[in-house]
Order: structure tokens, then C-alpha cells, then sequence
């Protein structure tokens, strides 16, 4: 597969050699140096475009790729305020595009056990609930995208609680999340109900970003027979 990389960083890196190793070819590297290429990409030149780079810039690389009819998946957190325009233009547009907080299988699967853990809890009263996540020091934004879609299955389960915020709170309605800053922490997502009696915790640590990046590229294989908006339930099956 003809494969082009929105954002050559740490992701972006890894990702192509993962993709080179698995028989596909990187046909373009776009990152801040050369952004302006991606104008000229085309889809008789590209089977699929995998974006991992900012959040300030990710809207803008999406829609390129949708307005040229290239298949795109988006892993960039931090700018999903801008969902809607990008289901309209998918929509306007005929065209194919996938967003994952997180691509990595195990953590999929965390989200699943994250939604039947707030469900079995939501009656235990007397269990204060909070998240927690850390990741290293050049992480752009906070909390993750991945503790957000984490908050969003508790609250989703949990009559008592309204909304997440970003920082410590006592309220009953919010849902806190602390985000810590580390070095070289690729990603570790917790989630804790604690009483008087004891805490019960569930916990997601990433040893490293292959699991993120294999995870995009299996779904890059898939996504060129797709169309319209996909995720990451569409593509495992869950
Ligand atoms: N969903 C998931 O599973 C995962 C998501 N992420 C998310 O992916 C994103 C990237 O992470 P990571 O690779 O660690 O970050 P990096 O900062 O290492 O890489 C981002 C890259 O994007 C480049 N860039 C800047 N402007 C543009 C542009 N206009 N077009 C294309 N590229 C540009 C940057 O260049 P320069 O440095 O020169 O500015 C940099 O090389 C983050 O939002 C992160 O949260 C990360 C891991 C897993
Ligand atoms: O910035 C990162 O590194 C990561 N970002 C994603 C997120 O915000 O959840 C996924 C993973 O945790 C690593």
C-alpha cells in the first residue's frame, strides 16, 4: 500500500517502520518543514494518509486529504472541537475517515472493561471516583485524548456524575482528572473508586508506542475499503 505520513515525529517515525516492514511503501513525509506538499497529493498517488501531528494543525491536514479524496485516519489529540466540520465535509465530500484517541489494541480493550466496571459501580454510593493520567513532558495537551474517552465511558455509566474537568475537585457531579507530566512516559491511564474501606483501581500502562503506531497501521490496511466515518469499535469488531 502507497502510504503518506502527516506528521514525522515520534509517531510518524515509528509508524513508517512498522509500515516498511509489514510491505508497504511511505510516498510522502509531510511535516512543518514541507507542509505545503500535501496541497499537491492526490489519490492516484496515495491508498491512504496516517496523520499524527499537532493539535493546531491536524483540522486543517484532515481536510486536505478529504477534499483530494485520500482516505485518512487521525490520531492527533486535542482538537476534536472540530468534529463536526469534519463529519460535514466527509459527508459533502463521499470520503473515508477514521479517528482513534488511541490505536493500540490493549488499550481498546480497556475502554470496553472501563464501561462494565462504571456500570457494576455506578450504585456503590460510597465510592469517590477520579482518573489520572501521565505521559511525558512534550505532550502538547491535557488530559489525554485517551482519558477523555475513558472519562466519557464513566460518565456515560455513572447516574451521579455530570462532566470531567482538569483538575482536582470534590463535587459530586464532576468527574476529576489529573494529568501528570514525566519524562519518556509514552502513556499510563487510570482509573480509581475508592471508599473508607478500600480503592479499587483499573490501569493501562504503554511500555512504549508500538502499540499506538502498529495499531494505526493495521487500520490504514483496512480503511481504503471503507467509507465514511469510522472507529476504532468499526474496525475491531468490539
Ligand atoms: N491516538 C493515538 O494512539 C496516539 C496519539 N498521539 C498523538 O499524536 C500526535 C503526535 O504525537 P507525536 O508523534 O508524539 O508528536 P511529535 O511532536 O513527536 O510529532 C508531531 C510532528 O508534527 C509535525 N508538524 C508540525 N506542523 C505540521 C504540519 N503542518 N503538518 C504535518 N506535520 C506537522 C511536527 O514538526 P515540528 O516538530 O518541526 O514542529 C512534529 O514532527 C499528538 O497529538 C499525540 O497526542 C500520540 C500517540 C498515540
Ligand atoms: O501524546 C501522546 O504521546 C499520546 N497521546 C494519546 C492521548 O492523548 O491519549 C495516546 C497516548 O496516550 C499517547
Amino acid at each position: 500500500m502507497r502510504i503518506a505520513l502527516l506528521g514525522y515525529g515520534k509517531m510518524g517515525k515509528i509508524i513508517e517502520s512498522i509500515a516498511i516492514s509489514r510491505g508497504h511503501q511511505i510516498v510522502a513525509r509531510i511535516d512543518k518543514d514541507n507542509a505545503a506538499d500535501l496541497q499537491t497529493l492526490t489519490n492516484e498517488q496515495v491508498d491512504v494518509a496516517i496523520e499524527f501531528s499537532m493539535p493546531a494543525v491536524a483540522f486543517d491536514n484532515l481536510s486536505t486529504c478529504i477534499k483530494n479524496g485520500i482516505p485518512v485516519l487521525s490520531g492527533t489529540t486535542g482538537w476534536l472541537d472540530k468534529m463536526t466540520d469534519v463529519e460535514n465535509l466527509v459527508k459533502e465530500k463521499n470520503g473515508t475517515f477514521f479517528y482513534a484517541s488511541n490505536y493500540s489494541i490493549g488499550v481498546n480493550l480497556f475502554f470496553k472493561i472501563n464501561d462494565f466496571v462504571a456500570k457494576l459501580m455506578n450504585p456503590q454510593q460510597d465510592y469517590k471516583i477520579d482518573m489520572e493520567e501521565i505521559h511525558h513532558t512534550e505532550k502538547l495537551d491535557a488530559p489525554s485524548g485517551t482519558a477523555i474517552t475513558l472519562a466519557e465511558g464513566v460518565i456515560n455509566h455513572t447516574e451521579r456524575k455530570e462532566k470531567w474537568v482538569n483538575n482536582s475537585s470534590e463535587k459530586t457531579d464532576e468527574l476529576s482528572i489529573i494529568s501528570l507530566r514525566e519524562p519518556e512516559v509514552p502513556g499510563t491511564h487510570s482509573v480509581h473508586y475508592r471508599s473508607e474501606v478500600d480503592t479499587i483501581e483499573i490501569k493501562h500502562t504503554a511500555h512504549s508506542r508500538q502499540g499506538f503506531a502498529l495499531g494505526a497501521v493495521l487500520v490504514a490496511e483496512w480503511l481504503p475499503a471503507q467509507k465514511g466515518m469510522k472507529n476504532m469499535d468499526d474496525f475491531l469488531k468490539l
